[in-house]
C-alpha cells in the first residue's frame, strides 16, 4: 500500500491524515466524506513553480480549476501564487467569489457562450483561450460593441495520440477541441486574430490529454507547435510571447500506475522549448502550464461508511458503502482503478478478496474490483486514495443523493470547507405542477 502526503497509520492504529484521525472527521463529518491534504496540495503547487524558478524560465502554472473548483481550493492556489484556468461561468463566478486575482485567470472551453464571453470581459480577466472561429468572431463582435480589448491565446491541436484512456485524449486531430495545426485553419485563425482590432493575440496554447506518464508527447507536440510558430514568424512577422502546454501530468492511483516527478515534466518541456527556439532563432516565449489532477489528485482520499454485503457463492463477495458514482463516477467513466484501506483497522491482516460497490441503483456503480482486504464489520470506515480530481467536481445527485461535504486538514486541524448537501437542498430547483390547496 502507498500513502500519499502525511497521510499514515497513527498510534491509534487508524489512517491519520493531515495529522488528524480519519476516525475523529467521521465521528464529526460523517461519511461519505472528501477529505483533502492541504500540504500535499502546497508540495505540488511549490514543486512546480520552484522548476521554473530555479531554471529562470518566466512561467504561470495555472491550476486547471475542473479538477476540483470550491472557493477554498481557489483560496489555496491563490496563496501558493498559481494562476486559475476555468472552463465555465460556473467556475469563473467561483474564481470571483474566490476573490482570485483576475488577471491571472486564463478562459478555457470549446462553446464559450456570449453570455460567458461578457462576463470573462466584465471582469477584465488575463487571458481568454480562443477554441474555435465561432468564438474568435463572436468575441471580436462583442469586443467592439463594447470598445474593449482582451489578450488571448488560440488553442490549437497539433495531431497527437498522447497513451492515455481515449475519452481524455484532446491534442488528436480527429478532436472538438481547437484549431487543427496541420490543416490550415489554425493559420486562418491567426490571421483573424491579428487583423483583430480589439484582440491581443500573446501566443498559442494545447493540452494533449490526461492523466500521462511520459513526456514525449508534450515534447512532440512543443516540436510541431514550434515548426509552425517558424513559419507564421517568416510568414506573418508573428512572434508567440506564451506557449502554454495545457495540463494533464500524470498520478499514481495505484501501484501499478508508475508517473515521472512533476519536475521532470517541466525540465524536459523547458529543455525542448529552449532547443526549439535557439534551433528557429527565435525568442524564448513564456511557457505556461495547467495541471489539475496532478495538483490536487492524490491529496484526496473519500471516507465511505461499509453497509451490506452480498456473498455469490465462488464468484465475488461484494460489499456495499454509503457513496458510489454520485461522488466518484471516474470508475464507471474511464475504467479507473483506486486503492483503498479500512481506515479504522489497517494493521488488521489481509483476509478476502471483495469488491466494492456504490448505492446507486445501476449495475456499473462499482468503486473497486477485487480489492484485497481485512475482514469487514458493518460501520467499518473505507477509505479510498486519489480521489482529490475529477471527485467532487463530477460528482452528481444521481438518485437524488446528497453530496458530501469537503473537508481540508493540516497541521493537525480540520476545516469544512464544502457542506454536505441536504435533502432540501436537492428539491430547493424544483416547482410543482399541481398546486396543492391548503384546506
Ligand atoms: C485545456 C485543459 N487544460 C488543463 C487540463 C487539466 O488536465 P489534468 O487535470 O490532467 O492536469 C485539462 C483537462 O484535461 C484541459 O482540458
Ligand atoms: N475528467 C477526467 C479528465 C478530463 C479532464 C478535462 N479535460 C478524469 O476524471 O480523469
Amino acid at each position: 500500500m502507498f500513502f500519499h502526503g502525511s497521510s499514515k497509520i497513527n498510534e491509534r492504529g487508524h489512517l491519520e491524515i493531515g495529522g488528524v484521525d480519519t476516525t475523529d472527521l467521521v465521528k464529526e463529518f460523517g461519511t461519505p466524506l472528501y477529505v483533502y491534504d492541504v500540504s500535499l496540495i502546497r508540495e505540488r503547487a511549490r514543486g512546480f513553480k520552484q522548476t521554473f524558478d530555479q531554471l529562470g524560465i518566466k512561467a504561470q502554472v495555472a491550476y486547471a480549476s475542473k479538477a476540483f473548483s470550491t472557493i477554498a481550493m481557489i483560496q489555496l492556489a491563490e496563496e501558493e501564487g498559481l494562476s486559475l484556468d476555468v472552463v465555465s461561468g460556473g467556475e469563473l463566478y467561483t474564481a470571483i467569489a474566490a476573490e482570485f486575482p483576475v488577471e491571472r485567470i486564463h478562459f478555457h472551453g470549446n462553446n464559450k457562450s456570449r453570455e460567458e464571453l461578457e462576463m470573462a470581459l466584465n471582469y477584465q480577466i488575463g487571458c481568454i483561450v480562443v477554441d474555435n472561429f465561432y468564438e474568435l468572431e463572436l468575441l471580436d463582435t462583442i469586443c467592439a460593441e463594447r470598445n474593449q480589448s482582451v489578450s488571448i491565446l488560440l488553442r490549437v491541436t497539433p495531431g497527437i495520440e498522447a497513451h492515455t484512456h481515449d475519452y481524455i485524449l484532446t491534442g488528436q486531430e480527429d478532436s472538438k477541441f481547437g484549431f487543427d495545426l496541420q490543416n490550415g485553419q489554425a493559420a486562418e485563425a491567426l490571421q483573424k486574430a491579428m487583423n483583430s482590432e480589439y484582440l491581443d493575440l500573446l501566443g498559442v496554447h494545447c493540452h494533449i490529454g490526461s492523466q500521462i506518464f511520459e513526456t514525449t508527447g508534450f515534447l512532440l507536440a512543443a516540436r510541431k507547435i514550434f515548426s509552425k510558430l517558424h513559419e507564421w514568424k517568416e510568414t506573418y512577422s508573428f512572434e508567440s510571447k506564451v506557449l502554454n502546454l495545457g495540463g494533464g501530468f500524470g498520478i499514481r492511483y495505484t501501484s501499478e500506475d508508475e508517473p515521472i516527478p512533476a519536475s521532470q515534466y517541466v525540465k524536459e518541456i523547458i529543455e525542448e522549448v529552449k532547443k526549439q527556439a535557439s534551433a528557429f532563432s527565435m525568442s524564448m516565449p513564456e511557457i505556461w502550464i495547467e495541471p489539475g489532477r496532478s495538483l490536487v489528485g492524490d491529496a484526496g482520499t473519500t471516507l465511505y461508511k461499509i453497509g451490506s454485503k452480498k456473498d455469490v457463492p465462488n464468484v465475488r463477495k461484494y460489499i456495499a458503502v454509503d457513496g458510489g458514482m454520485s461522488d466518484n463516477i471516474r470508475p464507471a467513466l474511464y475504467e479507473a482503478k483506486y486503492e483503498a484501506i479500512l481506515a479504522n483497522k489497517p494493521l488488521q491482516p489481509i483476509e478476502e478478496t471483495v469488491s466494492i460497490a456504490g448505492k446507486c441503483c445501476e449495475s456499473g456503480d462499482m468503486l473497486i474490483w477485487d480489492l484485497p482486504l481485512q475482514k469487514t464489520d458493518s460501520d467499518d470506515i473505507l477509505a479510498v486514495f486519489c480521489t482529490g480530481a475529477y471527485g467532487y467536481s463530477m460528482a452528481n445527485n444521481y438518485n437524488r443523493i446528497p453530496r458530501p461535504p469537503v473537508v481540508f486538514v493540516e497541521n493537525g486541524k480540520a476545516v469544512l470547507v464544502v457542506r454536505r448537501e441536504t435533502f432540501e437542498d436537492i428539491v430547493k430547483q424544483d416547482l410543482p405542477f399541481v398546486q396543492r390547496v391548503k384546506s
